[in-house]
């Protein structure tokens, strides 16, 4: 495999038409550290990342005051949290032309504009239909921010940085969800309009980061796109820190130029994408990378975590509350693994390896909640049920548990359970039964146990350890390595497009995911769900192994090389294939399907 310091060997195969691009002067001064203004900028930016985990994670602690004081049904509940993801989809996907148009920063400022408006009105809402139009505003905000900052930080970032610059993003995502975990259990004691301070307090970021971007150059490739040369070299020399930007800014201005013959095919982008191959072939794999993150079943597993905490053991619904705002807490420390990993090992590796253990983790949990099934408590009393529900006729714990309208009633002797009953669920509270002996629960000793969708089990180890093998392998690789990736791949002129779709694809893919679970359980139980997703992520595996390049130290103008062969060929080559590749300024083919000859690859 080829150096990165023989890349200013010219290739002399046929017609001189392709040329290693000597690298730029700051991809040559890989061991000089990045002016302190570049982290500024990546702090900013990933504000965007912290209102994205934020708001989508301090809704889950709100809803359970939400639901007290608003009396909301669960259609109203699936509604406040779903919208925003929902949203979320549609402006990811209308973020694309925003971000070609507008430019990087103006889209940013807009996504914080958009932020703290929702943050107020969400803090003020008098009633339900205000605060769903507050959950759908932020969403519009996340949907933008979502596809937008990636692509900024990876755009001002000298190469070898990048990876660890953009991954940034992702640590202030799971950043964001760990603090949101916390504010709800804080606040989770002030039960008279306590979710006014949760979703309210997301505007102190999105004013930070609104008054932070005024200040703030725009991405010099958007500027240099746009034929705003002066500008862009003012940019990228403020973003370098005086440093020579020459060679740097000449290179990123011939590649522009050629991209801009290369992709001059004319119509709407999303077409021209389909129409090059490299391109065309890039898409597949950012979209696909982000499918398979949501298909490994991330936010069923964070949202189960207090579930699974049940399980474990841990009845008191507070206490739960704070472990899993431990859960967040696991999930934001490796995603910081992830962090210092990336440069290190590469995102092919880092995300291969996340993959393999995050399918054996899958494994584990499934295998938990199998043994929690197999040896669940029967149960033993039958009272008389005036309403007739279905529970009385569910024979063990299992069974009850996955029917939504019913609970367990027990009582315990170490780890025996006994006077075990299946009851209908209160109309108002999931936190006691319809009627009998579980309906007034009290904390006496004694007094017998509720269990609303878990079960009592002494496999609980076995879960818990899944369930951090599962954090701990995820979040590093499968956690940030499809934003990072994504926001590398394209070719400028593609970009937005590409980023917008595959950021698209997460969201919808989420919503998916988060939606079906529950009907899944209750077809396939937890096991079978737990077991369908190690599936997906095998198939996941096959497809990132086939399918993703290095991308590790390359400029974002040499990546589009990467994908100028059949797709999915990369596991068949070499692991970490560097293809330099580069075309003389006008003397470059017309692109098409078979310009892979046009590269120069050298192992
Ligand atoms: O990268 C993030 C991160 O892993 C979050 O924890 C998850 O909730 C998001 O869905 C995902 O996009």
């Amino acid at each position: 495999m080829i150096s990165m310091d023989s890349r200013t060997q010219e290739a002399v195969d046929e017609g001189e038409r392709s040329v290693i691009r000597p690298p730029s002067g700051d991809a040559l001064d890989r061991d000089a550290s990045p002016p302190v203004f570049l982290y500024v900028l990546a702090f900013f930016s990933a504000l965007g990342g912290f209102l994205f985990g934020y708001d989508t994670g301090v809704v889950s602690g709100a809803m359970l005051l939400l639901k007290k004081e608003m009396n909301l049904s669960a259609l109203w509940q699936e509604l406040l949290v779903s919208s925003t993801v929902g949203a979320a989809a549609l402006s990811a996907l209308g973020g694309g032309y925003l971000n070609g148009w507008l430019g990087r920063r103006a889209c940013i400022l807009l996504a914080s504009l958009v932020f703290s408006i929702g943050g107020v009105i969400m803090s003020l809402a008098p009633d339900k239909v205000v605060l769903l139009v507050g959950r759908v505003t932020v969403g519009l905000g996340i949907g933008i921010a979502s596809m937008t900052v990636p692509v900024y930080i990876a755009e001002v970032s000298p190469p070898h940085r990048r990876g660890q610059l953009v991954t940034i993003n992702s640590l202030f995502i799971t950043g964001g969800q760990f603090v949101a975990s916390v504010v709800d259990g804080a606040f989770s004691y002030v039960s008279r309009g306590g979710w006014r301070f949760m979703l309210g307090l997301s505007v102190i970021p999105a004013v930070l980061q609104f008054v932070g971007f005024l200040f703030l150059p725009e991405s010099p490739r958007w500027l240099l796109q746009k034929g705003r040369s002066q500008q862009a070299r003012r940019a990228l020399s403020r973003i370098r820190g005086g440093r020579s930007i020459d060679e740097e800014y000449d290179t990123i201005r011939t590649s522009i130029e050629e991209e801009g013959k290369e992709a001059g095919g004319g119509g709407h982008v999303i077409l021209q994408i389909f129409g090059h191959g490299p391109t065309r072939r890039a898409l597949v794999v950012g979209c696909g990378l982000q499918m398979f993150q949501q298909l490994a079943g991330i936010n069923t597993v964070m949202y189960y975590s207090a579930t699974i905490l049940q399980m474990a053991g841990v009845q008191d619904v507070k206490q739960a509350i704070w472990l899993s705002a431990a859960t967040s807490a696991t999930n934001f420390v490796f995603t910081l693994v992830g962090v210092w990993l990336v440069e290190r090992v590469g995102r092919r590796k880092l995300t291969l390896g996340s993959l393999l253990g995050t399918g054996l983790s899958l494994s584990v949990l499934a295998v938990g909640f199998w043994l929690s099934a197999r040896y669940s408590p029967p149960a033993t009393l039958h009272p008389v049920d005036a309403q007739n529900s279905t529970c009385r006729l569910y024979g063990s714990c299992e069974l009850c548990m996955l029917d939504p309208d019913c609970g367990f009633c027990y009582r315990e002797n170490g780890s025996a359970v006994f006077d075990s009953s299946c009851v209908p669920v209160g109309q108002a509270s999931t936190d006691h039964a319809a009627w009998g002996r579980c309906s007034n629960q009290t904390e006496a000793t004694g007094s017998p146990t509720w269990a609303y969708n878990y079960c009592p089990t002494s496999y609980s180890w076995v879960v818990l350890t899944g369930l951090l093998l599962y954090l701990g392998f995820f979040a590093p690789g499968m956690g940030t390595m499809p934003w990072t990736v994504n926001s590398e791949i394209y070719p400028l002129w593609a970009r937005s497009t590409g980023n917008a779709c595959s950021a698209g694809v997460n969201w919808t893919c989420n919503v998916l995911v988060s939606l079906t679970f529950l009907h899944i359980a209750q077809y396939l139980t937890y096991y079978g769900a737990f077991l369908m997703y190690a599936g997906l992520v095998a198939l996941g595996l096959l497809f990132v192994y086939g399918c993703l390049p290095e991308t590790q130290g390359l400029q974002l103008e040499d990546v589009e090389s990467l994908f100028t062969g059949q797709l999915c060929s990369c596991g068949a080559s070499s692991s970490t294939r560097h293809v330099q590749y580069s075309r003389l300024n006008g003397s470059n083919p017309p692109p098409s399907d078979d310009d892979d000859d046009a590269a120069t690859e050298t192992d």
